[in-house]
């Protein structure tokens, strides 16, 4: 479970977060929506302790991510996947050297055909089975997401967070990859966290959305919810993202 409570982030004058609470249960899917700048992003990152906050605190699974020594903060981060914005691949690398890498990095003592194992399974799991010496250049946007959420799942997290997950994909290729966001969150039992504003990947991939407004949880519910009421913000809001 994440508790987020009170959160206060603020850089310069610019006042991001003001006063964030919100709970995320173990094993549900959870949309974080808002309008573009409204700070889901810098949330985000302070749920694995990449940002600090000015006030308040976060707490995974019992342990206050801001109080934690470098060390434990790790370990706390080892139960997260995260699929960047972009997928954030290295060009120069492989797709088995970029799907490989967070357990070449946090040291984890997988052999050589174990890790070979791990990332031919991955792969299956993304719907990319054999692609391992394909280049970043060779891969669709669709495929580049693919195989970031293979390296986010390479660890086997507990918490996949998935940031704007869809975005620069075309309608048909965003839908796949919600398909995929939705069959990995039956199949894998996770805890997802949803960064988007594509309302119809909300409705295809979360159980609950929480919008964040000026700074503060405006809504959190589900989307016949939020659908049913009549409140400017949420319309307003709704009408843009064109669902
Ligand atoms: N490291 C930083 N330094 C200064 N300002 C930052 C930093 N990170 C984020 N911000 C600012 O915080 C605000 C919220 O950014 P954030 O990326 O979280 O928005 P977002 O809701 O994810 O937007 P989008 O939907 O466009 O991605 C923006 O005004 C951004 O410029």
């Amino acid at each position: 479970m994440i508790e987020i409570k009170n959160l206060h982030k603020s850089f310069g004058g610019n006042k991001v977060l003001r006063g964030i609470d919100l709970t995320i249960n173990t094993g549900e899917s959870i949309a974080i929506i808002g309008k573009s700048g409204c700070g889901k992003s810098v949330l985000l990152k302070h749920i694995v302790g990449l940002i600090m906050p000015d006030e308040g605190d976060i707490i995974v699974d019992g342990n206050s991510v801001t109080n934690l020594p470098k060390e434990k903060l790790y370990d706390i981060r080892k139960r997260f996947g995260f699929l960047f914005q972009g997928a954030a691949l290295f060009d120069s690398m492989t797709v088995f050297e970029n799907v490989s890498l967070p357990l070449v990095e946090n040291n984890y003592n997988f052999t050589g055909e174990e890790i070979e194992k791990l990332v031919e399974e991955k792969l299956s799991l993304v719907g990319l089975p054999g692609t391992e010496n394909l280049k970043p250049s060779e891969l669709s946007g669709g495929m580049k997401k693919r195989v970031g959420l293979a390296r986010a799942l390479i660890t086997n997290p507990e918490y996949i967070l998935y940031d704007e997950p869809t975005t620069g994909l075309d309608p048909v290729t965003s839908d796949s990859i919600d398909e995929l966001i939705k069959e990995l969150n039956a199949k894998l039992n996770v805890t997802s966290i949803i960064v988007t504003h594509d309302m119809f990947s909300v409705k295809k991939t979360a159980e609950r959305i929480a919008m964040i407004h000026e700074g503060k949880i405006y809504f959190s519910g589900d989307i016949e919810e939020m659908l049913g009421l009549n409140d400017p913000v949420i319309k307003n809001f709704v009408k843009r993202t064109g669902f």
